[in-house]
């Protein structure tokens, strides 16, 4: 059958989302087979419903150079996964498709660095400025194809880790996730990490201190089933931009010592929250939500000889991406700050892992009128014209 027959018919499923608890329990005694099984079937489903989306871009993006490349690398991806539809899962076939799952993951390695050089020859073609549409259109898009790439990155991930060449080199863990990840040690981790820029650029940062309050446990490490690697990821971005909030915005005093950055983990009922409160002078409400645009992150990418003196230059896509992330498994990243002082970050995730679902974008008639919807018109009143207020003048 043709490929537009195929994405047609594996699109129109749904994505089935997996819980944390459901990975691990079928992680902990893994079927090679139920896992082939499942995955020659959820992953073309996952491929398909992004894949048409990707085909409702507006075409001032869609026919972009590198949209067109990470276009391409879908459906050669989408084939090689449909060649395993009908066969037997022998021996064989299931290490051969290990093997191809490890091929699917790394063409992919580049998709966001690509798609945001897309969105770069885009401005240029057109000249710079982008209508509002387009723009909405644009973050709704990302927001869903880098949270569909997460999400297949982690079924593969999952079968690779647990099926592949080295299954036993994983300890407690089950896969990428660890069943007992104690948060604190990752804070300390991503801060060491950030830190280490931090001095190379300014020679100096801020000092960490952590407290931990938990309603049930009070005074153990609070451990949840995490995927340290993804909370690595969104801590190591906050901490970046505190730091060089923190330095950049104590230098112009420079008083000698910074203000510490100051993390809370705590544990509730239904919420595991790590804030990251810093003394950095925070941003105006006017420009926090910006932050976690990719059309204003999309700065033209400093050339590659910047990228490693400006280890914390701009914002690029990490803020956007780690929301993404923490949104994975039902969690979110709140930005709250008061201008002229500091910024509370604050990560939050589930506290129960069978509440922990996969969020998954589902391609269907409402994602696809979103492509085609106008800006509403202002349904508020945002200043006085200068009619009304003469009017009001006029009446006083
Ligand atoms: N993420 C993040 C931030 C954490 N603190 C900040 N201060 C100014 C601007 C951005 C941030």
């Amino acid at each position: 059958a043709s490929l537009a027959k195929m994405l047609d018919f594996y699109s129109g499923f749904n994505p089935s989302p997996l819980s944390i608890k459901q990975f691990m329990d079928f992680g902990q005694n893994a079927c090679e087979k139920k896992s082939f099984i499942f995955l020659r079937k959820e992953l073309p489903v996952r491929l398909a419903n992004i894949m048409k989306e990707i085909a409702l871009l507006p075409d001032n993006l869609l026919h972009t150079r590198s949209v067109s490349e990470v276009s391409s690398w879908y459906v050669k991806s989408f084939e090689d996964v449909l060649e395993y539809e009908k066969v037997e899962p022998t021996h064989e076939n299931l290490q051969k498709f290990v093997r191809d799952l490890d091929l699917i993951r790394n063409r992919h390695n580049d998709v966001v660095q690509t798609m945001a050089q897309g969105v770069i020859e885009m401005k240029e073609n057109e000249g710079g400025n982008v209508e509002a549409p387009t723009e909405s259109s644009i973050q709704y898009f990302l927001d869903r194809l880098y949270m569909s790439r997460i999400s297949i990155r982690m079924l593969i991930n999952q079968h690779t880790l647990l099926f592949g060449s080295s299954p036993h080199s994983q300890g407690r863990h089950i896969g990428c996730l660890d069943p007992a990840c104690d948060i604190s040690d990752v804070v300390r981790d991503a801060y060491e990490n950030a830190r280490f820029l931090c001095d190379q650029y300014y020679l100096t940062s801020p000092a960490l201190e952590i407290q931990q309050h938990s309603s049930t446990d009070e005074g153990i490490p609070i451990r949840t089933v995490y995927v340290p690697s993804h909370l690595y990821y969104m801590l190591f971005e906050l901490f970046k931009n505190s730091m060089r909030a923190v330095v950049e915005h104590h230098n112009q005093d420079s008083c000698d010592s910074l203000p510490p950055l100051k993390v809370h983990i705590c544990r509730g009922k239904e919420d595991i929250c790590v804030k990251i409160s810093d003394q950095g002078g925070g941003i105006p409400r006017s420009q926090s939500d910006q932050l976690f645009k990719y059309m204003y992150s999309t700065a033209p990418q400093p050339s590659k000889s910047d990228l490693h003196t400006v280890p914390l230059a701009g914002y690029g896509y990490g803020l956007p991406i780690s929301r993404l992330y923490a949104r994975y498994f039902h969690g979110d990243i709140v930005l709250l700050s008061c201008e002229g002082f500091g910024t509370d970050a604050i990560i939050y995730l589930k506290a129960l892992s069978d509440e922990a679902n996969e969020l998954l974008p589902i391609f269907n008639k409402t994602s696809s009128k979103f492509y085609r919807a106008t800006v509403p018109t202002g349904d508020w009143s945002n200043q006085s014209s200068d009619m009304n207020a003469r009017q009001l003048n006029a009446t006083i």
